[in-house]
């Protein structure tokens, strides 16, 4: 078997004052649709800049691909989506395929050109979230759940085989959160890029998701998505520290 993409063993990190994460274990494997969920304040952002390898941790340690993050130089096989990249105002000065074409940077180097297949790997991201017809349209005058999808192609365009989305349905209308977890869905069955999603709401969780982690400072639960219909309400009161809605979508992936 090969190693998993993702391997966290035993991780702490603290800022001065703040123990952020406290002894997390966690795998992800390949083609894993995960969903880290957690309130606010729970360590989710921390835990994904120690994956991005944007902070290292206090103690413990990570491997991606089966490499300490110290040896681990393939930075474009992680694709990221943050949590504010889909608030562009209208006079924003780039078109749709100017912003998929600037992730290509990543991966040719600021200074290098980047490839004259640049346009085909643009025209294949955009195909892969449904954006190719709004190709130059300026990125502002589109709707939040658009300009999501544009930086989800940006992510893609370097061909990641891991995709991290910060809070990726907020800005997206509630009538378009379904289309786009169909899109998530497409992505990790049809392409096989294993997804990793943050949210601090529970009932994002969607039958399109594998597994749930549930983090708190501490991981509370992490497994199936829908063996967390078995966590027990103080379980839950625990990790949220107060009651929250059980999640129903029982159905779908296991
Ligand atoms: N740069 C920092 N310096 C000091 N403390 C920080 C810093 N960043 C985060 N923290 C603290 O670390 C803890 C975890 O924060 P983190 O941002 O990882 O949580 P989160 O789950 O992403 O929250 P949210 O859902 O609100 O985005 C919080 O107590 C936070 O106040």
């Amino acid at each position: 078997m090969s190693a998993p993409l993702i391997e966290i063993k035993n991780v702490s990190f603290r800022y001065e004052q703040t123990i952020a994460l406290e002894a997390i274990n966690m795998t992800v494997e390949e083609g894993d649709f995960l969903a880290i969920l957690g309130p606010n304040g729970s360590g989710k952002s921390t835990l994904l800049k120690i994956l991005l390898g944007l902070l290292k941790p206090t103690t413990g340690e990570v491997k991606l691909f089966g490499k300490d993050t110290k040896h681990f130089k393939e930075r474009e096989w992680i694709g990221y989506v943050s949590q504010k990249s889909n608030s562009f105002n209208s006079g924003f000065p780039a078109t749709v395929e100017e912003v998929v074409k600037g992730g290509l940077v990543k991966k040719a180097g600021l200074f290098h050109r980047v490839p004259a297949s640049a346009t085909k790997e643009v025209d294949r991201a955009l195909r892969s979230v449904g954006m190719e017809e709004l190709r130059k349209r300026p990125i502002g005058e589109l709707s939040g759940g658009q300009q999501q999808r544009v930086f989800i192609a940006r992510a893609l365009v370097s061909r990641p085989k891991v995709l991290i989305l910060d809070e990726p349905t907020v800005g997206v209308d509630q009538q378009n959160v379904q289309a786009f977890y169909d899109m998530l869905d497409r992505l990790n069955r049809e392409e096989g890029i294993t997804l990793i999603l943050v949210t601090h709401d529970a009932d994002v969780v969607s039958d399109r998701i594998s597994h749930v982690a549930c983090l708190n400072q501490t991981i509370h639960f992490h497994g199936f998505k829908n063996e967390l219909e078995r966590m027990s309400d103080e379980q839950r009161e625990a990790w949220y520290g107060h009651s929250v809605r059980k999640v129903h979508h029982v159905g779908g992936r296991s």
